[in-house]
């Protein structure tokens, strides 16, 4: 029973590996710098093609060199897909290891095609690099990949994969070439071809969905940070803040209780004028970090702009909210006196009892109080009174 014929299996796999690698690198020029390796993945693929290209090549080249190059560039593409996989996540990527894989793979194939010509031998051999490389990247996914659809699809293809490969390896040392030697007519043998061929370019399409939900992550994340100090912006503290109150209300808490501290540096236009706006930036950047050092988890930091930092306290009185106002001065002043220009910060400070009031008029209360600390001679602290 001959089911599938391996030329054009192999044909067509090209195809769509050809077509899956320029959709890789097309997808690489446009997705941000911070999301590596597609150009691995792109370059895996044309691999891949290269190796099939060569395999088109038996019967009229010798097979002393048809295989050991087809073979050995197998490895390569596959152990690309690998080392694209270290470099998405932000691990060095492994060439020793991907080196060593592809000396083991000509070594195996030179010894049982030229010393000891044995085909059930040579698959075996094969099974082991390419087994090792897929349960790497299984590995890679399992640490680092977050527990969303793509990643179970990305995983399930390299598991299919990874077993398929050692399955078949296995039965070539258990049953001889005859189960696993392609251009043998056979089940097992035709459904092997079948998934071999689908498995590249379905690899490439999981690792593309895992890369674009982490864009839209990226995305996400960017569109609601200030690009100077990487604390919130306007969107997404307002984010923050629809959480928290959301929280409270799941929670019935019944006195809603929040603080919000609005945070100004005093005179910052002189630390511009006299340093340059590139210092008065790591001026910015440091204090972001700073208030952030004097915050809890579930505290919210945001700067919605200029020189003005705005910080969110859920279930926090006025009396707490004063303390960490004031530890942010401290902070502060001990910043001055070591690496930073000398500057000071005036604190308005608002707390939101009433849960139907907005978060609009909760900010524009603390911008008074900021103001009343301005007008009363800076570097303190005032909290929002109704006026008298
Ligand atoms: N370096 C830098 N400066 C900024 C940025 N955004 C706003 N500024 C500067 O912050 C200064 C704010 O000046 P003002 O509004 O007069 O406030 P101030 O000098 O701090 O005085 P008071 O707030 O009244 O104490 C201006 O010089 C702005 O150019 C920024 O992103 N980077």
């Amino acid at each position: 029973m001959k089911l599938l014929d391996p030329f054009s299996v192999v044909l067509m796999a090209a195809l769509m590996c050809a077509v899956m690698s320029a959709v890789l690198f097309g997808a690489r020029r446009g997705f941000p710098a911070e999301l590596r390796g597609l150009s691995h993945w792109g370059a895996a693929l044309a691999v891949q093609v290269l190796s099939a290209f060569c395999f088109a090549f038996r019967g009229t080249l010798p097979d002393a060199l048809v295989l050991p190059v087809a073979n050995v560039l197998f490895v390569f593409g596959n152990g690309l897909c690998m080392t694209g996989l270290q470099r998405f996540y932000g691990h060095a990527p492994g060439w020793r290891t991907l080196g060593g894989a592809c000396g083991f793979a000509l070594a195996g194939m030179l010894y049982y095609l030229l010393v000891d010509p044995d085909y059930a031998a040579r698959v075996a051999w094969m099974s082991m690099p390419i087994t090792l490389i897929n349960v790497t990247l299984l590995f890679l996914l399992v640490r680092n990949g977050r527990r969303k659809l793509a990643t179970l699809f990305f995983g399930s293809m390299i598991v299919v994969n990874t077993v398929l490969v050692a399955v078949r390896g296995v039965a070539a040392l258990t049953h001889g070439e005859a189960l696993v030697d392609v251009n043998q007519p056979g089940l097992f043998q035709s459904f092997y071809l079948a998934v071999t061929a689908l498995q590249p370019p379905l690899l490439a399409v999981g690792f593309l969905m895992v890369a674009y939900e982490r864009l839209r992550l990226l995305l996400e994340r960017r569109s609601a940070s200030d690009p100077l100090t990487g604390v919130l912006n306007r969107r997404g503290f307002g984010e923050a803040y629809a959480r928290e109150v959301a929280r409270m209300a799941r929670m019935r808490q019944q006195s809603r209780t929040l603080a919000l501290l609005s945070v100004d540096l005093d005179y910052f236009k002189k630390i511009n004028d006299r340093f340059g706006h590139a210092e008065g930036d790591r001026v910015l950047v440091s204090v972001a970090q700073m208030i952030g050092s004097a915050l809890r988890e579930s505290d919210a930091l945001a700067r919605f702009g200029g020189e003005e930092f705005i910080v969110l306290l859920p279930d926090t009185d006025g009396k707490r909210a004063i303390a960490v106002a004031q530890r942010v001065q401290r902070l502060l002043r001990e910043a001055c006196a070591g690496e930073l220009p000398s500057c000071t910060a005036s604190i308005g400070v608002a707390v939101q009892t009433d849960p139907d009031e907005s978060l609009d008029a909760l900010l524009c209360r603390a911008d008074e109080a900021l103001y009343r600390a301005k007008e009363n001679g800076r570097d303190r602290i005032e909290t929002w009174r109704e006026a008298a």
